[in-house]
């Protein structure tokens, strides 16, 4: 695959992104952030032993004793943020770009084992986090002002499988005053998976 971009926004002034402080682990989160995802993938597809549960366990809870000393206020957090690859997070899954511009989005996704609903498919609630992270970004992008999702229409229209490269786009329909309304659609292969449409609000001066 691609490597992971969130172009689109990145360098947007209007997500006014302070640079990344690299002293701080920056450079190695987007790695650690692949080994918690293989992590979920991993642990949700394994019986381990009871052994190796325990030993889990006693290393998880020694690192969550660790990081509550290094808490931070909101502004000053890494993950999450636009212009870290794959954003370092592990909600929603890495989304590969292979084009972009103000009006579209188009790219690929791949939902490990973590996202599995029954059956193969992907869990029902993941696919509205997909819709509304990249129509979010198609909202966001192209030098237009911050907004908000007010709805998410999502349509399933055949199992979104786990574990496969889907591919999805996404696009700017119109605008109405600070209305704005963003479709997009996830194929396997040929196939439609889900579709969705999505009224993103343009915030008023001061509206956080
Ligand atoms: C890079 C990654 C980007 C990711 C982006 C992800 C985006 C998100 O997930 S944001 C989090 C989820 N969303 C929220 O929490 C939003 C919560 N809601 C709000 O904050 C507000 O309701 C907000 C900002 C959407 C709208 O409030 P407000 O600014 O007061 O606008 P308001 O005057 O009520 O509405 C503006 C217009 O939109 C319409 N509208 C607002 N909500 C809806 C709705 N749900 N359905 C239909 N129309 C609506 C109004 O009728 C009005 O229309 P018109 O101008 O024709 O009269």
């Amino acid at each position: 695959m691609a490597e992971t971009s969130d172009q689109g926004v990145t360098g947007d002034p209007h997500w006014n992104l302070t640079p990344l402080p690299a002293d701080r682990g920056a450079p190695d989160l987007p790695r650690l952030a692949e080994a918690l995802r293989e992590f979920n993938d991993l642990m949700t597809g394994a019986v381990a032993p009871p052994d190796l549960v325990k030993e889990m366990l006693r290393q998880v809870e020694a690192f969550n004793s660790e990081l509550r000393a290094h808490q931070v206020p909101e502004r000053d957090q890494i993950i999450g943020r636009i212009d870290v690859p794959g954003r370092a997070q592990g909600l929603i899954p890495v989304v590969h770009t292979d084009s972009s511009g103000p009006d579209h989005l188009h790219g690929r996704v791949r939902f490990g084992r973590y996202y599995l609903g029954r059956n193969g498919a992907v869990y029902g609630g993941a696919i509205p986090l997909l819709f509304d992270s990249l129509l979010g970004r198609v909202s966001n992008g192209g030098g237009r002002l911050p907004s908000r999702t007010a709805y998410l229409h999502v349509d399933y229209r055949s199992i979104t499988p786990i574990g496969t490269d889907l591919r999805f786009e996404a696009r700017f329909v119109r605008e109405e005053g600070r209305k704005r309304f963003i479709e997009g659609a996830l194929y396997n292969g040929d196939t439609l998976c889900a579709e969705a449409e999505g009224l993103f609000i343009t915030l008023r001066p001061g509206q956080a």
